[in-house]
C-alpha cells in the first residue's frame, strides 16, 4: 500500500481521500528540515503547502519517494530540477486558489483605498480620528497589472467589474487575450507611469525579482499604491520604505515577504503600509479545493500511474493510464533493446507509432523508451527524469505518428542514430496486452523481450543450431524460447534465445568462437 505524508497544515479532505482510495496516509506537520530528512525515506507520496522546503537533501534521503503534490499553485518550495533528476513528478494545483487570491488582492486594494486596517485599530483605541482618514475612490482609476495569467485576469474582471481602467503587463499575454479580458496591453514602462494602483500577480524568476526595483518604483505616479499577493522578491522592500517614507507611494500592501515567515521588517509600523502573513490563499473554500484536488492527483499516480497538473512530465488522465500501461511496457523494452545494441554514441532516436497506437498520447511512450534507453547510464533513470537526462546527453529525440495501419495492427518502431550507423527495432501488443518485438535491423522476428537473453548474428547455414545447442549445454544454460530471424535463405540469421541462466562473457567469448558467428552478446530485461 503507498504511504504518503502531508508535511503542511491542509484540509482534513485531504487525509480522508487518501484513506478512502487505500492510501496510508501520516500528517506530521512543523518539522525541521533536519527532522523532515530522518522519516521523508518512509514515503511514496508528499503533500505540502508552501512551509515545506523541499531542497535537494531532503530529496536525497527520500529513496521511495516517487511524488510531490503542492496543494497550491506556487512550487518554488521544491528544487524541481533536483526533483526531475531524481525521477520525482512535482505536481500543483493551478485553479483550486486562483478566485480566493484574486480576491485577497482586491480586498488589499480597499484596504490600502480607505486605510482600513489603521482606521480600525484608531478607531478601537478610541480614539475616533474622522479626519485622519481620507481615502480614494477606486471607479475611474488605472489599475497596473504586472502578470495576467490565471489570478491576474480574475482580478482584471473584478476590477472591471468596479469601473476600473485595466492596464496589463505581461509578455506572454497575447493582443487577442488582452481584448478578451478588456485589458490594455502595455509595456512595463507605460504601466508604471500610468497606474494608480498596481498589483502583481506573477511567479518568482529570474525575470520578475525584483521587478519593482528601487529604479522602476521611481517611474511610478505620486501617491501610487502597489499590492503583492504574488511573491515575496518581486519587490525592492527596502525601496518600498524608502517610498513609503517619501509619501511618492501612498500606500503598499504585502502578504508575501522575501523572507517568510516574515518575523520582522523595517515595513512593519510604517504608515500607510498593511501586511498579511501570506493568507492569499487561506479560504475555508480554496483550502478544500486544493487539499482534494491535491489528493485525488497524487492517488491517482501512485495507485494507476495517472498524471495531472505535472510540473515535469506530460499529462496522462487516469483513464488513459491502463490504456497506456502495456505500450509503456513496450516501448521501455524497445528503448532497453536499442540501448544495449546499439554501438557508438548516441545522436538521435525517433519513436514512431503505427496504427492503434497513434491514437494513444505519444508522450508517456517515448518517456518510457527514453528511460529503457537511459538504463545503462543510470541506476535510477525513469519516465520522469529521462527526457531530462536526454537532453542533457544532447540527445535529438524526434516523435512521428503513422495514422496508416501496418502489418500489424499497432506498432511502435524505435530508431537509433550513432556515429556507427542507424538501428531500428519495433515490436507490438499481442490481444493488446503482451509485448513483442517484432523487427530487429530490418529483420523479422517474434519474440518476448524478458530476462536474460542471448542475441546472436551468424551465417545462415546447416548445422549452426546444433553446435549452439551443445555449447550451451556444455555450459549448463537451459534455453527457455528461440527465436528466428533471417532477411533470406544462406544470409545474415539473427537468433534470439532467452535463457535461464546470467549470460557470462565467458560463455560470449565461445559463442563467438563457433564458426559462422558474426556478433554474439548477452541481453538483460
Ligand atoms: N499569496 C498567496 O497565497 C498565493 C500566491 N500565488 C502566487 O501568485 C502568482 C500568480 O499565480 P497564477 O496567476 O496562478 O500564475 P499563472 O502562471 O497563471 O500566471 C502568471 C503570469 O505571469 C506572467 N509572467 C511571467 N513572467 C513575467 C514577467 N517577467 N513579467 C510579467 N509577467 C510575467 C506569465 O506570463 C503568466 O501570465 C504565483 O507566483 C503564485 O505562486 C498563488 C496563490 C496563492
Ligand atoms: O498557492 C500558492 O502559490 C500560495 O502561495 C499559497 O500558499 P499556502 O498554501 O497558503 O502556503
Amino acid at each position: 500500500m503507498p504511504k504518503v505524508l502531508i508535511s503542511d497544515k491542509m484540509s482534513p479532505k485531504a487525509a480522508e481521500i487518501f484513506r478512502a482510495r487505500g492510501i496510508e496516509v501520516d500528517e506530521i506537520t512543523g518539522k525541521t528540515p533536519e527532522e523532515l530528512k530522518a522519516i521523508i525515506g518512509d514515503y511514496d507520496g508528499l503533500a505540502i503547502r508552501s512551509s515545506t522546503k523541499v531542497t535537494k537533501e531532503i530529496l536525497e534521503a527520500a529513496t521511495n519517494l516517487k511524488v510531490i503534490g503542492r496543494a497550491g499553485i506556487g512550487v518554488d518550495n521544491v528544487d524541481i530540477p533536483a526533483a526531475s533528476a531524481k525521477g520525482v513528478v512535482v505536481m500543483n494545483t493551478p485553479f483550486g486558489n486562483s478566485i480566493t487570491t484574486a480576491e485577497h488582492a482586491i480586498a488589499m486594494m480597499f484596504a490600502l483605498a480607505r486605510q482600513i486596517p489603521e482606521a480600525d485599530a484608531s478607531t478601537q483605541a478610541g480614539k475616533w480620528e474622522k479626519s485622519k482618514f481620507m481615502g480614494v475612490e477606486v471607479t475611474g482609476k488605472t489599475l497596473g497589472l504586472i502578470g495576467a495569467g490565471n489570478i491576474g485576469s480574475i482580478v482584471a474582471s473584478r476590477a472591471l467589474g468596479l469601473k476600473m481602467k485595466v492596464v496589463a503587463y505581461d509578455p506572454f499575454l497575447t493582443p487577442e487575450r488582452a481584448i478578451e479580458m478588456g485589458v490594455e496591453k502595455v509595456d512595463l514602462d507605460t504601466l508604471l507611469a500610468r497606474a494608480d494602483f498596481i498589483t502583481l500577480h506573477t511567479p518568482l524568476t529570474d525575470q520578475t525579482r525584483n521587478i519593482l526595483s528601487a529604479e522602476n518604483l521611481a517611474k511610478t505616479r505620486k501617491g501610487v499604491r502597489i499590492i503583492n499577493c504574488a511573491r515575496g522578491g518581486l519587490v525592492d522592500e527596502d525601496a518600498l520604505k524608502q517610498g513609503l517614507d517619501s509619501g511618492h507611494i501612498a500606500g503598499a500592501a504585502l502578504d508575501v515577504f522575501k523572507t517568510e515567515p516574515a518575523k520582522e521588517s523595517p515595513l512593519f509600523g510604517t504608515p500607510n503600509f498593511i501586511s498579511t502573513p501570506h493568507l492569499g490563499a487561506s479560504t475555508s473554500e480554496a483550502q478544500v479545493n486544493v487539499a482534494i484536488q491535491v489528493a485525488e492527483q497524487l492517488s491517482d499516480y501512485l495507485l494507476s500511474g495517472g498524471v495531472t497538473n505535472a510540473l515535469n512530465m506530460p499529462s496522462l488522465s487516469a483513464e488513459e493510464a491502463p490504456r497506456l500501461k502495456p505500450y509503456m511496457a513496450l516501448a521501455e523494452k524497445l528503448g532497453s533493446l536499442v540501448g544495449q545494441l546499439a554501438h557508438g554514441a548516441l545522436d538521435s532516436i525517433a519513436i514512431e507509432v503505427e496504427g492503434a497506437a497513434a491514437e494513444l498520447n505519444q508522450k508517456p511512450i517515448t518517456g518510457a523508451v527514453l528511460a529503457g534507453l537511459m538504463k545503462r547510464y543510470s541506476d535510477t533513470v525513469n519516465m520522469v527524469n529521462a527526457p531530462f537526462l536526454a537532453k542533457e546527453r544532447g540527445l535529438d529525440v524526434r516523435e512521428v505518428r503513422h495514422e496508416r495501419e501496418g502489418d500489424y495492427h499497432t506498432l511502435v518502431r524505435v530508431t537509433v542514430s550513432t556515429d556507427a550507423g542507424e538501428r531500428s527495432v519495433a515490436g507490438t501488443l499481442f490481444g493488446d496486452a503482451k509485448p513483442r518485438l517484432v523487427e530487429l535491423f530490418g529483420i523479422k522476428v517474434e519474440a518476448d523481450l524478458a530476462g536474460d537473453m542471448l542475441y546472436i548474428v551468424n551465417e545462415d547455414a546447416p548445422g549452426f543450431i546444433g553446435r549452439l545447442g551443445t555449447t550451451l549445454g556444455e555450459a549448463g544454460i537451459n534455453i527457455g524460447t528461440f527465436h528466428l530471424g533471417r532477411r533470406e535463405s544462406g544470409g545474415e540469421a539473427i537468433l534470439l534465445l532467452s535463457v535461464d541462466h546470467e549470460v557470462t562473457s565467458d560463455l560470449i567469448a565461445r559463442i563467438r568462437t563457433l564458426p559462422g558467428v558474426r556478433t554474439a552478446m548477452g541481453l538483460g530485461f
